[in-house]
């Protein structure tokens, strides 16, 4: 089970989810109380191993301006939530990253690589915005293999979350807080126990 813990900003929440084994780690670098600026990511990334995934994660920016946040990041991978076409997928597939589609359960194409991705993200309609939804919706689905559920996720909520979907990977940011944007040592460390138990 991959696990992404998203939306750090500092260097001690990043290394409890290193230690605690997450398989990725989120850096937003868009209008959020979790947002970082791309020299604050860059820092924040340098010290995490390369086995751990690092992400960019933009919402809404237009192709340039999403080119020009991740310059110089040396982040692994970007997390695209919006409206993007495939046009806009293909525009940035010369960067070299791991491309993350994130879109709403909702939303039509929902099948991993359907917009040229890697990865597919399914999420709430408001991202980071910690709401739930029904993750039973999207089991059987056929959406391929290893998509990531994200959306509401918490320490009690995630086992039933990934039995309810059939999700070969989920991401948490609001569940892992004491306060919003405000990441918690000890969350973190109890989400990706409880992940590791369900999996
Ligand atoms: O975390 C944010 O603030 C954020 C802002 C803009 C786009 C995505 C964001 N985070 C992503 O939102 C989902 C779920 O978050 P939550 O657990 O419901 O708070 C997840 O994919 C994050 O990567």
């Amino acid at each position: 089970m991959f696990v992404k813990i998203c939306g750090l900003s500092t260097a001690e929440t990043v290394a409890a989810a290193v230690d605690a084994g997450a398989d990725a780690v989120g850096f937003v670098l868009t209008r959020s109380p979790r947002q970082v600026t791309p020299d604050t990511a860059r820092r924040l990334a340098a010290a995490v191993p390369p086995h751990v995934l690092t992400v960019a994660v933009v919402a809404g920016a237009d192709v340039a301006t999403v080119r020009e946040l991740v310059r110089d990041t040396g982040l692994q991978a970007l997390q695209l939530h919006g409206d993007y076409s495939r046009a806009d997928f293909a525009a940035v597939a010369d960067l070299g990253l791991t491309l993350v589609r994130a879109t709403s359960y909702q939303a039509p194409d929902l099948r991993i690589g359907a917009y040229g991705e890697d990865l597919l993200l399914v999420d709430a309609t408001e991202p980071g915005s910690g709401g739930a939804w029904d993750y039973a919706l999207l089991r059987g689905r056929g959406l391929g293999e290893g998509w990531i559920l994200a959306g509401g996720l918490s320490v009690d909520t995630v086992a039933d979350a990934i039995t309810q979907s059939g999700a070969g990977g989920v991401d948490v940011s609001s569940g892992v807080e004491s306060a919003r944007g405000v990441k918690s040592e000890d969350l973190i460390r109890d989400f990706i126990a409880a992940v590791r138990k369900a999996g």
